[in-house]
């Protein structure tokens, strides 16, 4: 299973990429926040920053990006794809207000026929590169009935991945993801599919393994199996048996050698972000103690203090990760008040410091975070 760390806006950046990968690793794939392409083929110079290949040394970067008009995502697609990126990422997600008004995002998927044509020049013109191509999308922008035509238009191209988080718009991060959804359109998928939403400790991550995760990844170039997880009734021994025989009678294989109705990876965002070490837990990895959250909390400061100009930002910036890094800690409630209110650094530190020597580090599930 492919562990993957959500492109989250603010957050995510190259620094704390970097940051994390150093400290905690256990991520295959991380994804940038979401770099917007203006008409004129321009990004921000903050955007080239991330994408600049400086600096994403040692970890697998995909760049994502919020285009709506196929000139735009052409471009650059183009552009990164020259700057030796093996995947683009399109954002058909985002719910901020001001993006969907401009028809990016989760609105486009106000517009499915256009959202068609779109893909159809995209895929035309980009012919066989096209395939490096992913998709990370909502089930809809007013209602999820929206996914089931979605769906169709999806499987029409050869997208490298979609990746589905199970909710619409107007939802923005809140409620639950809706799994019968979900369900439906991994299984109307054409293309490999990696699950977003809701995953926050280890438990939920096996969760979704156990409802979504068996599955067998065909090699289809030299006739490999390559087993992940499978079930008690398809033990290994009989993988031969299954590759020469059966397999298209048990499992409807598709195109890119996935079996349609199981994921190919994980998405982890605000779950991630509050314990930087679910990824690495997932992979068979320690969960972080006290000391070692600590030195990563410190080293987060450090390099905010160097890479931001005004100290306010470093503040806010570290109010924001301790709003997720709290989930954390046990019994925080009275501790983190005094942290998100904070007047100025030191009270911060102060805060900071109070709350970790009062909390312990959870053993069990953390609480469900919402956003800042
Ligand atoms: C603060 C914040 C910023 C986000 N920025 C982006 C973004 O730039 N691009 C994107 O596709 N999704 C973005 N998301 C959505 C996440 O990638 C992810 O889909 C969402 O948080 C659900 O996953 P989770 O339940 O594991 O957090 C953002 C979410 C949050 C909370």
């Amino acid at each position: 299973m492919n562990i993957y760390y959500a492109p989250m806006e603010g957050i995510t950046t190259y620094l704390y990429r970097q940051l994390h990968n150093e400290y905690f690793g256990g991520v295959d794939k991380y994804f940038t926040p979401f770099i917007s392409v203006f008409p004129d083929h321009y990004i921000k110079k903050r955007d080239e920053r991330e994408i600049d290949p400086a600096n994403n040394l040692g970890m697998k970067t995909v760049p994502q990006v919020l285009a709506n008009s196929s000139k735009e995502l052409i471009w650059i697609f183009k552009k990164l794809t020259a700057m030796g990126y093996d995947e683009v990422n399109l954002n058909l997600g985002c719910p901020s207000g001001t993006v969907t008004a401009k028809g990016r995002g989760s609105g486009f998927l106000k517009d499915p026929a256009e959202l068609d044509r779109f893909f159809e020049e995209v895929f035309d013109s980009l012919g066989d590169d096209a395939k490096m191509l992913s998709v990370k999308t909502r089930i809809g922008y007013l209602d999820a009935s929206e996914m089931e035509h979605l769906s169709e238009i999806y499987a029409k191209y050869p997208i490298k991945e979609l990746t589905i988080h199970p909710r619409i718009r107007k939802q923005f991060y809140k409620g639950v993801p809706d799994m019968a959804v979900f369900e439906k359109a991994l299984v109307a998928s054409s293309c490999p599919v990696c699950y977003n939403g809701n995953v926050f400790t280890l438990e939920d991550y096996k969760d979704i393994c156990r409802r979504y995760g068996d599955h067998i990844d065909i090699n289809t170039n030299d006739n490999h199996f390559d087993v992940n997880l499978l079930n008690s009734n398809n033990k290994k021994d009989n993988l031969n048996d299954l590759k020469s025989n059966d397999i298209d009678g048990i499992y409807h294989i598709n195109k890119s050698g996935c079996v349609d109705n199981k994921i190919s990876s994980v998405m982890l965002g605000r779950g991630i972000v509050a314990d930087p070490s679910l990824g690495r837990q997932i992979k068979g990895g320690a969960k972080m103690d006290k000391a070692e959250f600590r030195e990563f909390r410190r080293a987060l400061e450090n390099m905010y203090k160097e890479h931001l100009k005004d100290s306010h930002n470093v503040h806010n910036k570290m109010k924001e990760m301790w709003f997720y890094m709290s989930q954390s800690f046990e019994g925080t409630d009275k501790y983190i008040k005094n942290i998100l209110k904070s007047k100025s650094f030191s009270e911060y530190q102060a805060a900071v410091n109070t709350l970790e020597g009062n909390c312990e580090i959870k053993s069990g599930p953390n609480a469900t975070p919402v956003s800042f």
